[in-house]
């Protein structure tokens, strides 16, 4: 199918015949992928069939993201192929995979964030004509979300969308591009509960009545049984098992993915029995035009010795923002950030003097250098330092390797080898590889922004264990979420960020009460006056 934009051209593609359905739409046949001598796929085989909303699941590195990138052209399997409508089809591209219907919606946007939802969807076209007839291709737009349940408006910039409408966007332009096979790559981790239940609700009704086929992505066993028909499981590169969700457990599901293992347990809270001078201190922190996305306007906030203090807020309120300010990534237009009673300027030897560490968002980007390798970036705190702390001249490259091996061990980060490049890790890892890095040593301020995103439930049960032991241990931790379960179960207050204040505090855990926290994240001022900030 090549890429469309005429309405009844669409129409038509998703119209499958019910005769059709129940048969495979795609297979995959015994797909298998090295990577030098790792083998990340081993003979996989899947079938989607039409109407059909598949789940895949596996623990971080199982070999998800490498199927998926074969069955799209992006890598090219050593083996096997893929079967569309019954006939191999060679898919030497992510434009041969994109002509013959299948389309991927990835965990990162990509739109175009100063263009509108219009001009993103036309432009998405691999037949964009020289002249473009903005009015023809208006109706046409129209007329097609007149067929589509999810509404997203056409003459807003991108950059003005929630997360929700543009995850619903990047789905309707798959569906605009006239994909029948639709692969999403945790598509609801940046979405809040409605809009999470709003959007795999529409992909379930869109593969039943259309007859299209939904892979789904996913570490969450509930959008599992709650939302998919039929499941595969990985396993360290390995299909450990399929079936139908009705026909499964969670707990058969999770043994699939990790075998007998046991998961980390999770810390008992040690009580603090005095509350301690603040360790951070953030005032009248002024980042950008009040109002704008993404602005930061804090009064004061504040995280003490042994305390987890938890920002809960839908993204775009200014929680990336203060985590890049906190850390150094961006300079604040007013206010001061104080670190143990001392204003902060986030460089490394003030980290390192301070004690302060950070895992931002999107760590690949934000905390590694990406041709490097694991070893060297599990180093980058500690290289120019000996065992007692003291600087080192020369870079002692055994010790390096042998502290990469430990950590590589103890936060189960994996890894070829400790000189594989770092970005030829599954997100998951290098998400763990950071962690480890950050959690080690002696900290005293840990900033944690979304720790668990992309991370399967062996890991975040991991990475809850880290920071509640780095808590009980005495360091002050900011933690910002956008996941509110993981606000409320780890933090012992909450602060609630809106238009990049912060519109509410309460304290964390059992006392938390998530409705009151969710209508200060949506800025429902009646609930607000209820509480207020303190
Ligand atoms: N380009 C590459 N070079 C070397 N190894 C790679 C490359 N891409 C992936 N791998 C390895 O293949 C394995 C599978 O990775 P993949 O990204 O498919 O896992 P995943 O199941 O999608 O994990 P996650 O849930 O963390 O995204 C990992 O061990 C990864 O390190």
């Amino acid at each position: 199918m090549s890429a469309l934009a005429e309405p009844e051209a669409i129409e038509a593609a998703l119209a499958e015949p019910a005769a059709r359905r129940d048969r495979p739409l795609l297979e995959a046949v015994g797909l298998t992928k090295h990577f030098g001598s790792f083998t990340a796929l081993d003979h996989v085989s899947i079938a989607l069939n039409a109407g059909e909303f598949h789940a895949l699941l596996g623990e971080n590195g199982a070999g998800k993201s490498t199927l998926v990138k074969c069955m799209l052209g992006y890598y090219h399997p050593d083996e096997g192929g893929v079967i569309l409508d019954g006939r191999e089809q060679p898919i030497a591209s992510p434009r041969d995979a994109r002509r013959l219907g299948i389309g991927m919606v990835y965990q990162h946007f990509t739109l175009v964030p100063s263009m509108t939802v219009l001009e993103n969807l036309v432009m998405s076209r691999a037949d964009v004509p020289g002249y473009i007839d903005w009015r023809a291709e208006r109706r046409s737009l129209e007329a097609f979300l007149q067929t589509m349940p999810l509404k997203v408006p056409l003459d807003t910039k991108v950059d003005r969308l929630s997360s929700g409408e543009r995850q619903k966007t990047e789905i309707l332009k798959q569906l605009y591009l006239g994909s029948r096979v639709l692969v999403l790559d945790e598509p609801t981790s940046v979405l809040t509960p409605d809009e999470a239940r709003e959007v795999l609700g529409f992909l379930r009704s869109l593969a039943s009545e259309s007859g299209m086929a939904v892979l789904l992505i996913t570490h969450k066993f509930a959008e599992v049984t709650a939302f998919c028909d039929r499941v595969t499981v990985l396993r360290k590169g390995a299909k450990v098992g399929e079936g139908r969700v009705a026909a499964l457990s969670t707990a058969e599901m999770a043994e699939m993915m990790i075998g007998e293992r046991e998961l980390a347990a999770v810390p008992e809270r040690v009580a603090r029995s005095e509350p301690g001078e603040p360790v951070l201190q953030v005032e009248k922190l002024v980042s950008g035009d009040a109002g704008t996305r993404g602005s930061v306007q804090i009064d004061r906030l504040e995280v003490r010795p042994g305390e987890i203090v938890g920002i809960a807020g839908i993204s775009g309120n200014g929680q990336t923002r203060l985590v890049e300010l906190i850390s150094g990534q961006a300079r604040p237009d007013g206010g001061e950030i104080r670190v143990k009673g001392k204003a902060y300027d986030a460089s490394r030897a003030a980290a390192q003097a301070m004690k302060v560490r950070c895992l931002p968002e999107e760590p690949l980007r934000n905390a590694c250098v990406g041709k490097m390798s694991v070893a060297e970036n599990l180093a980058f705190r500690s290289f120019d330092r000996d065992a007692d702390g003291k600087r080192r001249r020369l870079v002692d490259k055994g010790s390096m390797r042998r502290e990469a091996e430990r950590l590589i061990a103890a936060y189960s980060v994996k890894t070829q080898s400790p000189s594989a490049r770092i970005e030829t890790l599954s997100g998951g890892n290098v998400q763990r590889a950071v962690l480890a890095r950050e959690l080690s040593g002696e900290t005293d301020l840990l900033v944690a922004a979304n720790p668990c995103f992309g991370l399967d439930f062996g890991a975040v049960a991991d990475i809850r264990a880290q920071i509640l032991a780095a808590r009980n241990r005495g360091a002050a931790v900011l933690l910002v979420s956008e996941d509110l379960d993981e606000v409320v179960a780890l933090s012992d207050r909450i602060a609630v960020m809106f238009e990049g204040r912060i519109v509410f505090e309460c304290q964390g855990g059992e006392k938390a009460d998530t409705r009151e926290i969710g209508a200060h994240m949506a800025g429902h001022s009646a609930a607000a006056s209820a509480g207020g900030p303190h």
